[in-house]
C-alpha cells in the first residue's frame, strides 16, 4: 500500500504546494488526501489533480507518512488538537510565526516535526522553501524529504531565528515583487500602452532579470551599471526614484513584514 500525506487547509498555499508537488508527480508515490473544514475547498482541489478528500478528519483511516499544517497561524492550535491521533506522522508547518516549540506544546510529546516556510513559487517549483527539523525526524526521512521537497524550488536548511526574517523576505517576497509589477505596468499604461501588453512586456522584463542574476549569480548594481547609459532614460529613471527614497520604502517594508512575523500570533 502506498503511503499517504494528508494536507491540512487547502487555501493559498496548502493548495500551491499540492499542485508543485503534483508538478513532479510525487501523486504517482504517495497518496494524497486533502482536508479543508470548508470542505468545497478540498473538493476542488482534490478534483483539479484527481486525488481524494475528506470531509472530517476521523474519515482518514491509515496514518499519513506526511501531514501539512497549512491552516493560519491563529488557526494551528485547533488544528493540532484535531490531529492528536496520528502519532507516527511527520507534521510540517508552514505557519508564519509559529515555533518548534509552540507547535510541540500543540502537538504533544514525541512527533516529529517539520517547520517550513515556503513561498508560492512552489506551485510552479520555483519557491524558496526554508526548514528546520526537530531531532525526531530521523536521517533517512530527511533524505527521502528532501527528495519531495526539491519539486518545490529551491530548499535550504535554516536555524529557527532566521525564520522571521525568511518570512519576511521570500515568505512576503512574491506580494512585494506583486505590488512592484503592477506598478510597472500602471507606468506602462500612464504613458500610453494597453494594460495586456504592459503586464506582458513587465513579466517578461522581471523573469528575464532574474534569471541573468541567477545565471551570472551577480550583484544587481553591476546589472544595472551595464543598464545605465551615461545621461540615458535608465539613469533619468532611476534618480527620480531614488529621490522619493525607493530603497529606503523597501527596505521598511521588509522590516515591517519581519517585525509583523515575530508578532504574528500575538497580532492576529
Ligand atoms: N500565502 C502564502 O503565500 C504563504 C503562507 N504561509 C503560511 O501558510 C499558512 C496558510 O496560509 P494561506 O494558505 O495563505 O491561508 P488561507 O486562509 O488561504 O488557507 C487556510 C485554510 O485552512 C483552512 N482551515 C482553517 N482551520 C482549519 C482546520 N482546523 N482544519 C482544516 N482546515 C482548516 C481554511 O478553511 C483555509 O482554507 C499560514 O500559516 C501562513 O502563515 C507561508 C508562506 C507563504
Ligand atoms: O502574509 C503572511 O502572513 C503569510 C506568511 C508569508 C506570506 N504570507
Amino acid at each position: 500500500m502506498k503511503q499517504s500525506i494528508l494536507v491540512v487547509g487547502c487555501g493559498n498555499m496548502g493548495s500551491a504546494l499540492t499542485r508543485g508537488l503534483c508538478l513532479d508527480k510525487w501523486h504517482n508515490k504517495y497518496e494524497f488526501c486533502l482536508y479543508d473544514k470548508v470542505l468545497p475547498k478540498a473538493i476542488q482541489i482534490a478534483n483539479e489533480l484527481d486525488l481524494s478528500y475528506v470531509a472530517d478528519i476521523n474519515e482518514v483511516k491509515s496514518e499519513p507518512y506526511l501531514i501539512f499544517l497549512a491552516v493560519k497561524p491563529n488557526q494551528i492550535e485547533s488544528a493540532c488538537q484535531s490531529l492528536s491521533q496520528f502519532r507516527n506522522s511527520i507534521f510540517v508547518s508552514l505557519a508564519a510565526g509559529v515555533n518548534q516549540e509552540q507547535l510541540q506544546k500543540y502537538l504533544g510529546e514525541g512527533r516529529p516535526i517539520i517547520r517550513m516556510m515556503p513561498n508560492l513559487g512552489v506551485e510552479v517549483g520555483e519557491g524558496v522553501v526554508a526548514l528546520h527539523y526537530n531531532s525526531l525526524v530521523n536521517e533517512e526521512n530527511r533524505e527521502d524529504l528532501l527528495f519531495v521537497f526539491s519539486s518545490l524550488g529551491w530548499i535550504f536548511e535554516a536555524e529557527e531565528k532566521e525564520f522571521d526574517q525568511i518570512t519576511a523576505l521570500s515568505g512576503s517576497g512574491p506580494g512585494l515583487v506583486a505590488v512592484f509589477l503592477e506598478a510597472m505596468m500602471d507606468a506602462g499604461v500612464n504613458i500610453g500602452l494597453p494594460w495586456e501588453k504592459s503586464l506582458k512586456m513587465v513579466v517578461q522584463t522581471m523573469l528575464g532579470t532574474a534569471t541573468w542574476l541567477k545565471k551570472k549569480n551577480c550583484h544587481p548594481g553591476l546589472l544595472k551599471n551595464m543598464v545605465c547609459s551615461p545621461g540615458g532614460t535608465t539613469i533619468a529613471g532611476i534618480k527620480r526614484l531614488e529621490l522619493s527614497g525607493f530603497r529606503g520604502i523597501v527596505m521598511d517594508g521588509i522590516e515591517t513584514a519581519n517585525r509583523r512575523a515575530k508578532n504574528n500570533m500575538a497580532e492576529e
